[in-house]
C-alpha cells in the first residue's frame, strides 16, 4: 500500500543543510495498522509528510497504491492525496467558525460527485454516526471536549473513504481514557480494512498496533511485528 524505497530527506536552506532521514526502506502492507515511534527531532513527522504526499524526498521513492508518486507535480499529488489519504492531527485541526458538520464536509468540497450518490452532508452525518458523534453536528469545535474534537477530525479524515489514514499523535493531547477511546476508533477502522500508520509517544498505544517501527537521528533502528494482520 506505501513502500518508500531508499528515502533521504535533507531541508535546505541557504546557509544549513539538515539531514532528516536516511536510507528508509520501509513497506506497508493493506490493512496493517503501523506505529512510529522515536525522540523529538528523529524525523517522524518528516516521515509522515512524504508519506501524505506533502512533501517529497530528496532521494529515493515513495510509492502508494503501486504508484511511484515522486515525479508526480503538485496537482497530482494533491488528487492523489484527496483520494486517498485521511489526515489526523495531535491538535486537531479543525476550523473554528465551521460547525462540526461543515468541518466533517471539507475534503468532499474537492471531489466531483460521490460515486454512491450520496449528498456530502449525507456522507458527513455517516462519518459522524461512525464515530458517536451525532448529537454534536450544529455543535462548534470550541463547544466540544478533547476527545470529541478528535471524533470529529477523524470523521473528517474517514470522510472521504481514503485507503489510508495517517495520525500523528492522535491521542497526544488527551487524556488516558479519551485516548483509549479514540484509539478504539482508529482500531476500528482498521479491522474494517483501512491502512493506519500512527506517530505516537506511548507505549501503550503502539502496542495495540500490528507493527513497530524505531526512527533514531533519521534512520529506522527498529522495525518489529506485535499482531498479525
Ligand atoms: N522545514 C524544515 N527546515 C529545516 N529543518 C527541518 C525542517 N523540518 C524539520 N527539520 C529538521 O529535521 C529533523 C526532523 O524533524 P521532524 O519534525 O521530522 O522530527 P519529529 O521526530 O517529528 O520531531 P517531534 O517529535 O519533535 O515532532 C529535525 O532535526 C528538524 O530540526
Amino acid at each position: 500500500m506505501i513502500t518508500l524505497k531508499n528515502i533521504e530527506k535533507v531541508y535546505r536552506t541557504s546557509s544549513i543543510e539538515t539531514l532528516a532521514l536516511t536510507n528508509i526502506n520501509l513497506s506497508i502492507q493493506a490493512r496493517e495498522f503501523l506505529s512510529i515511534m522515536g525522540p523529538s527531532g528523529c524525523g517522524k513527522s518528516t516521515l509522515m509528510n512524504l508519506m501524505g504526499l506533502l512533501d517529497l524526498p530528496s532521494q529515493g521513492n515513495v510509492e502508494i497504491g503501486g504508484q511511484v508518486v515522486t515525479q508526480y507535480g503538485d496537482k497530482e499529488l494533491a488528487q492523489l492525496r484527496n483520494q486517498k489519504i485521511g489526515f489526523i492531527f495531535q491538535s486537531f485541526h479543525l476550523i473554528n467558525d465551521l460547525s462540526v458538520l461543515d468541518n466533517v464536509e471539507i475534503p468532499l468540497l474537492y471531489r466531483k460527485g460521490d460515486p454512491t450518490g450520496k449528498s456530502r452532508r449525507d456522507l458527513a452525518k455517516e462519518a459522524l454516526e461512525r464515530v458517536g458523534l451525532s448529537n454534536r453536528m450544529k455543535h462548534f469545535p470550541n463547544q466540544l471536549s478533547g476527545g470529541q474534537k478528535q471524533r470529529v477530525a477523524i470523521a473528517r479524515a474517514i470522510v472521504g473513504r481514503p485507503e489510508i489514514i495517517l495520525a500523528d499523535e492522535p491521542t497526544g493531547n488527551l487524556d488516558s481514557a479519551m485516548g483509549n477511546e479514540i484509539m478504539a476508533i482508529l482500531q476500528q477502522l482498521n479491522a474494517e480494512g483501512s491502512t493506519i500508520v500512527m506517530v505516537t509517544h506511548d507505549e501503550s498505544m503502539a502496542k495495540k498496533t500490528h507493527r513497530l517501527v524505531r526512527l533514531f537521528d533519521g534512520s529506522m533502528v527498529g522495525d518489529s511485528t506485535l499482531q498479525t494482520v
